[in-house]
């Protein structure tokens, strides 16, 4: 880990060299090593992370028949294209098949999968295949509200931007009703601004 922090951290000294900069100024002296360790630790976390681990046995026998729905989940990625972040929220629904699960794990598999490089279709995917995995429910459904930087502060500078994605499996799909539940559950509005 240190040496690939170490590595890291060259490397961003010959980024703020190329593009102008005096990496040894005061203001800059320690941002190589600071940025190493927030890829790292934090904001690319999720490579180094195993469901498994993260899930800690938090996975309850229960009778509950009925939707869960865990909406609001704030997330932080990091676009693929252009390496700044794209954020939102993500809404997550799953009707249990005997399998619960602990309600902090949600955002915690949510976590894991914003804190890569990432386009936010392949993350809604993820998160729901990741759930479907590990409870076998009869659906799960996740949608996924982000706004991108990369369309909002250069390219095509749109800020009022949004994308919804959405991912629906096993009884989502096959039932508008049930579908129609969970929408009604996370409403149409763009839950992170207002
Ligand atoms: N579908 C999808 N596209 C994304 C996502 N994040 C960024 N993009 C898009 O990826 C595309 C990359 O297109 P390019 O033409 O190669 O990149 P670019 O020249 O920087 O494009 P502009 O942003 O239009 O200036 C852009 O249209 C971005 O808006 C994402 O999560 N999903
Ligand atoms: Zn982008």
């Amino acid at each position: 880990m240190d040496e690939k922090k170490k590595q890291i951290e060259n490397h961003i000294r010959e980024i703020l060299k190329l593009i102008g900069e005096d990496p040894e100024r005061e203001g800059l002296v320690d941002t190589p090593h600071r940025v190493a360790k927030m890829y790292l630790n934090e904001i690319f976390q999720g490579y180094s992370q195993d469901p498994i681990k993260i899930l800690n046995n938090a996975v309850f026998h229960s009778d509950y028949e009925e939707m869960v729905v865990v909406k609001d989940i704030d997330f932080y990625s990091m676009c693929e294209h252009h390496l700044i972040p794209f954020f939102g929220v993500v809404h997550v629904g799953y009707i249990p098949d005997g399998k619960l699960i602990g309600l902090s794990k949600i955002p915690r598999i949510v976590d894991m999968f914003a804190r890569r490089l990432q386009i936010q279709e392949q993350m809604t995917v993820q998160i729901a295949k990741t759930l479907e995995e590990l409870l076998e429910p009869k659906g799960v459904a996740v949608v996924v509200e982000g706004i991108h930087l990369c369309s909002v502060m250069r390219g095509v500078k749109k800020p009022r931007n949004k994308m919804i994605t959405s991912e629906v499996r096993g009884a989502f799909r096959k039932n508008q009703k049930t579908r129609e539940e969970f929408f009604s559950h996370i409403d149409r509005r763009f839950n992170l601004i207002d």
